[in-house]
């Protein structure tokens, strides 16, 4: 069986080099020939996964062609690029695998519904605790792949799942792609408050709080509150919050020690997607009547308008009530 990957950043790359492992095919697209070319003879992703072997199943591309004939096309562009990638493909597309994690800014869509909007057809979501380094160097990982469409998710976890990684099936996209989203969200603030200084306890307080904050959401927009205590959300919470190895946890963590979003992100050639999510994320709240507190504060700290012990103490201040 062959499989395309789309986009060939850490975690498309993971990905190829998983699906190698689990016996398929990958063709692997880069939007860059050169970075496409690059891969091919060293037989390395060095921009995005430095020091990882790339199989010989893994054929990496630069031409779209690569979707003929693919069983099912992984897309592993950050949330903010995957319109126009969608945009770019064939009308006539294979089962799409999204595994992006965000909310889209301006449509305030989710992966899948902006897959819905441009090439409707069968689509699931992947998503779960997992670095995309650990996975490529096989080391024991676990994730869902949710769609309404069992015969996908069950498609996918075939092919894609190993020992190594094992691959839930989930029915709950919502709930899944919400967690993925704000968990990111949720991780900047955790960061945040180990950057400034403010300590441990104060980092569990919101992190769970933050779990509140997805779960209610998830259900107010057709999910599932169980889907929040999953892999793709209290799971990827205790990866991504729990510690700097999080680019989104590094970026509070970075905003916490004073420094301005421009400042925290200059330089760096990888995505931290709860700073794009923020603000989509608590816009698409608003609009289904869900106030998201802690992921507001992250929006206004990333737009500079109140530092990390201003943002704390307004979420400390705010009326008593039970848990
Ligand atoms: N790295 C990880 O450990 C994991 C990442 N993810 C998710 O996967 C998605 C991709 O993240 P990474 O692979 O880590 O990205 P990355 O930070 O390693 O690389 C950035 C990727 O974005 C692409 N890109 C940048 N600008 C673009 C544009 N204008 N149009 C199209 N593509 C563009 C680059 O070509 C590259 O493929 C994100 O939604 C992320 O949250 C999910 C699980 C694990
Ligand atoms: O999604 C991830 C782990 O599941 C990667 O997290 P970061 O993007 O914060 O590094």
């Amino acid at each position: 069986m062959r499989i395309a990957v789309l986009g060939a950043g850490a975690w498309g790359t993971a990905l190829a080099v998983q699906a190698a492992r689990a016996g398929l095919e990958a063709t692997l697209w880069a939007r860059d020939a050169d970075r496409a070319a690059a891969m091919a003879t060293a037989r390395e992703n060095a921009r995005h996964l430095p020091g990882v072997a790339l199989p010989a199943a893994i054929a990496p591309t630069a031409d779209l062609g690569a979707l003929d004939g693919a069983a099912f096309v992984l897309l592993a562009v950050p949330a903010q690029h995957l319109r126009a990638i969608l945009a770019r493909l064939p009308r006539a597309v294979p089962p799409l695998v999204i595994a992006a994690k965000g909310v889209e800014q301006g449509s305030l869509l989710l992966p899948l519904e902006v897959a819905e909007a441009l090439r409707p057809g069968p689509a699931a979501i992947l998503s779960g605790p997992n670095f995309a380094r650990e996975v490529a160097l096989g080391l024991p990982a676990a994730a869902v792949v949710a769609c309404r469409d069992a015969a996908l998710r069950d498609l996918v976890g075939a092919a894609m799942g190993t020992t190594g990684f094992r691959l839930y099936g989930g029915d709950d996209p919502v709930g899944v792609q919400v967690g993925g989203a704000a968990k990111n969200v949720i991780a900047i603030a955790a960061g945040a408050v180990i950057g400034a200084g403010l300590g441990e306890n104060a980092r569990a307080a919101l992190v769970t709080r933050g779990l509140a904050e997805l779960s209610r959401l998830a259900v107010a927009l057709g999910g599932r509150a169980e889907t929040a205590a999953g892999l793709s959300g209290m799971g990827d919470l205790l990866l991504t919050a729990t510690g700097p190895g999080s680019r989104n946890t590094a970026l509070g963590m970075e905003l916490g020690r004073g420094r301005s979003l421009a400042e925290a992100l200059a330089g760096k050639v990888s995505v931290a997607e709860g700073a794009a999510t923020a603000p989509a994320l608590v816009a698409r709240a608003a609009a289904a009547g869900v106030e998201l507190p802690i992921c507001a504060a992250v929006a206004e700290l990333l737009a500079g308008g109140l530092t990390v012990p201003e943002a704390m103490g307004r979420l400390l201040a705010r009326p008593r009530r039970d848990e």
